[in-house]
């Protein structure tokens, strides 16, 4: 079948002089993924390929570019999960690395389990001989002036949660039908220190499971963890809703339970996909 593969950067406010950068970062990361796919390799090379490029740029929430902690600190998840065996790995609250994609990958390669946290994964990483990055080097000049901006007194807290949203993911279905999902992100601006989001958690930052379908989600992560976003649109693709109706009913119902705003891409086996937000 023709491989397909969806990225998303996230679903907040994209400043304009932001907008650019951001959108080629994401048709970079697409095309990268899908070059992989189209020389026939696995949807699982291809989405943590896609969601490196994106943590590279520092456009984004994931990686270089994340935002801080109420410390001034990056700690970042990410999770992956493969829809042929069900098998997943992911790291949270991780410091120190450039792509804890990677990272969540060798998880699910290299141990019996699917999640490390802060100083585990980070020894875990040395172990496997992931380099170690200084966290000024996570750290972008933009980053650090939201950071300033929202200790403010006069700051907006939702205006400056909704510009926080870059999160990256990606969803692939490769040649054979094999479903990968990859999802990347610093979480939100001033969390608490060793705060964990949705992003690491399968079934609320990503699903892939190759009966159904792969979902990478973006947003506020205490409400995707609320309705585990991305299994409940799953479960409305098991009911025989379609990639992008599915989509949606997880999102509207996010909104109307729990005030949750987002996004998510979502495939299905066939390659039918949907980009959809409701932020
Ligand atoms: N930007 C995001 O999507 C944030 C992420 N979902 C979190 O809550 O950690």
């Amino acid at each position: 079948m023709l491989p397909v593969i969806v990225v998303h950067g996230g679903a907040g406010h994209i400043p304009r002089e932001r907008s650019e950068k951001s959108m080629s970062g994401v048709c970079y990361a697409a095309r990268a993924g899908y070059s992989l796919l189209q020389g026939g390799a696995s949807s699982m090379d291809a989405v943590v390929e896609a969601v490196i490029q994106m943590e590279n740029d520092p456009h984004f929430n994931a990686g270089r570019g994340s935002v801080l902690n109420v410390k001034g600190d990056v700690e970042m998840d990410a999770l992956v999960m493969d829809g042929k065996t069900l098998a997943s790995g992911a790291v949270s609250a991780v410091r120190n690395i450039a792509n804890p994609v990677q990272l969540a990958r060798l998880v699910m390669d290299k141990t019996s389990h699917a999640c490390l946290t802060a100083e585990g994964a980070s020894k875990f990483a040395r172990a496997v001989g992931i380099p170690e990055v200084s966290q000024e080097s996570l750290i972008t000049e933009y980053a650090r002036m939201r950071w300033t901006k929202n200790l403010a007194p006069d700051a907006n807290p939702v205006e400056s949660q909704m510009g926080k949203m870059g999160t990256v993911g990606a969803v692939a279905v490769d040649r054979e039908g094999n479903i990968a999902c990859a999802t990347s992100t610093g979480g939100m601006l001033n969390k608490m220190e060793g705060r964990v989001g949705d992003t690491p958690c399968i079934g609320s930052g990503g699903y892939a499971d190759n009966q159904t379908g792969a979902v990478s989600t973006t947003g506020h992560g205490e409400a995707i963890m609320k309705v585990t976003l991305a299994r409940l649109i799953l479960f409305h693709m098991e009911q025989g809703q379609t990639v992008e109706a599915a989509s949606d009913v997880g999102l509207a119902y996010m909104k109307s339970r729990v005030g949750g705003l987002g996004g998510v891409v979502t495939v299905d086996p066939q390659g039918g996909w949907g980009a959809r937000f409701n932020s």
